[in-house]
């Protein structure tokens, strides 16, 4: 399920062990494992086949050589900003296989969109809809156009992940989608290819993906009464993985589900998943600063915090913690705890770890997706560096971050 294993008492992931990661880079550090990444993607892009355009959702993790190996993989891009966009071109992905989701983007975004010429722009509003047509008749030119329609299904995950029910302020009401797309389908800058979806993230149990393509499906069906030919359907991401007990679905029953909602329909399919490609693949490694007890409490506090893995604090999110160096010490319940100034900073509650001496390092598993990329620099910490392992090797691929880092930004504009 994850390329972290002991061998003769150390922990590694794949052939590098991850105490030799420690002596070169430091203390927090994002780790990655090159294999898993590559096998992830490579068994969902066979699972689905080629009739489906299988995209990474950038906003996961978006380390350039991450994007670079995915692009050279073949893998399409779902991307939500237009920094996310200028760092795929620049990773070398390749624009047609670009798909832009998201409710609030900006002129300048739509306008370097259509200037890459991406493959689709996944619209989310009617008033988004008017702005791309306006963009797209300043620029001579057509957009490529789904509408992300909401479905309106309990997609069974954490409230700040589920996207695909109506209060949600993802996408067009599904009831609505059908007199938008029949309304604008004359406008000459819009040209119609698609219609999308995305219900929600980390699902574990997938037959609300499975009713949410089913009236993607029925939409599909009745535009095309009315003579809206669209090429494809974009089912989102979402697939859930193990970060503690759960059983995700594998490759080939998230193929299933697909294969069953569309069976029987020409039309190219979509997907961006994020998590189920990269999240498996990082640690964040940690070093032990100080053992504390309160009164009976008993607190691991360590030299990695919320800024630097927010998903703990943020969701009450569950990840795995493993000594790097396999211990008999005797178990001892306790928060693991960083250094930031706030009760939420956390990353695990009443946990039993060995208690490993002062010094000592610890492997925050199921970090490799909505990690780094949601990392601050709150409480002036700098960000931490990123290692992409390749079999026994590691190499940087983003260093830590210095103290001029923290200083610059605020000392390139003059102090007085
Ligand atoms: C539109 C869209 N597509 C894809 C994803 C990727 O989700 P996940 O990492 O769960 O596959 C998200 C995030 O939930 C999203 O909002
Ligand atoms: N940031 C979330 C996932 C968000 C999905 C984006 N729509 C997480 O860490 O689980």
């Amino acid at each position: 399920m994850h390329p972290f294993h002991y061998q003769n008492g150390q922990l590694y992931v794949d052939d590098c062990p991850l105490h030799e990661i420690v002596a070169r880079y430091g203390t927090p550090c994002y780790v990655y494992s090159e294999l898993h990444l590559r096998e992830r993607y490579h068994a969902f892009a066979h699972a689905l086949g080629a009739q489906t355009l299988t995209c990474y959702a950038v906003k996961a993790n978006s380390n350039l050589h991450l994007l670079r190996l995915l692009a050279q993989w073949g893998a399409g891009f779902d991307i939500v900003s237009g920094g996310e966009l200028a760092r795929v071109l620049r990773a070398g992905g390749d624009p047609k296989k670009i798909v832009f989701s998201g409710v609030g983007k900006s002129r300048e975004e739509i306008r370097a969109a259509l200037d890459a010429g991406i493959f689709c722009l996944n619209v989310e509003s009617a008033a988004e809809l008017e702005r791309i047509a306006e963009v797209a008749t300043e620029m001579g030119g057509r957009a490529p156009v789904a509408l992300r329609v909401n479905p309106d299904v309990d997609a069974g995950t954490h409230q700040y992940i589920a996207t695909g029910l109506k209060e949600s302020k993802f996408g067009i009401p599904i009831a609505a989608a059908e007199d938008l797309y029949r309304r604008a389908a004359e406008w000459p800058s819009i040209e119609f290819i698609g219609v999308a979806a995305h219900i929600g993230s980390q699902l574990i149990d997938l037959q609300p993906l499975g009713a949410a393509a089913r009236r993607l499906r029925d939409l599909y069906e009745r535009l095309r009464r009315h003579g809206i030919e669209l090429a494809h359907i974009d089912l989102g991401g979402g697939v859930g993985i193990r970060y503690h007990d759960e059983v995700p679905p594998s490759p080939a029953d998230y193929a299933a589900i697909l294969d069953d909602a569309l069976a029987g329909l020409e039309v190219h399919r979509v997907v961006e998943l994020g998590r189920a490609l990269v999240g498996n693949a990082g640690t964040l490694l940690t070093r032990v600063e100080y053992w504390k007890e309160n009164e009976g409490k008993h607190f691991c506090v360590v030299d990695a915090a919320m800024n630097d893995l927010l998903r703990p604090s943020l969701y009450g999110a569950w990840h795995e913690i493993l000594p790097l160096r396999q211990s008999a010490a005797p178990l001892q319940e306790c928060d693991v705890v960083g250094p930031v100034c706030e009760s939420g900073d956390f990353f695990a509650k009443n946990r039993s770890l060995p208690a490993v001496p002062v010094g000592e390092n610890l492997a925050i598993l199921g970090a490799g997706a909505y990690g780094f990329a949601m990392s601050s620099q709150y409480n002036t910490r700098p960000r931490a560096p990123e290692v992409l392992v390749q079999g026994a090797e590691s190499r940087c691929i983003r260093r830590r971050e210095t103290l001029a880092d923290l200083l610059s930004p605020e000392e390139d504009c003059p102090l007085d």
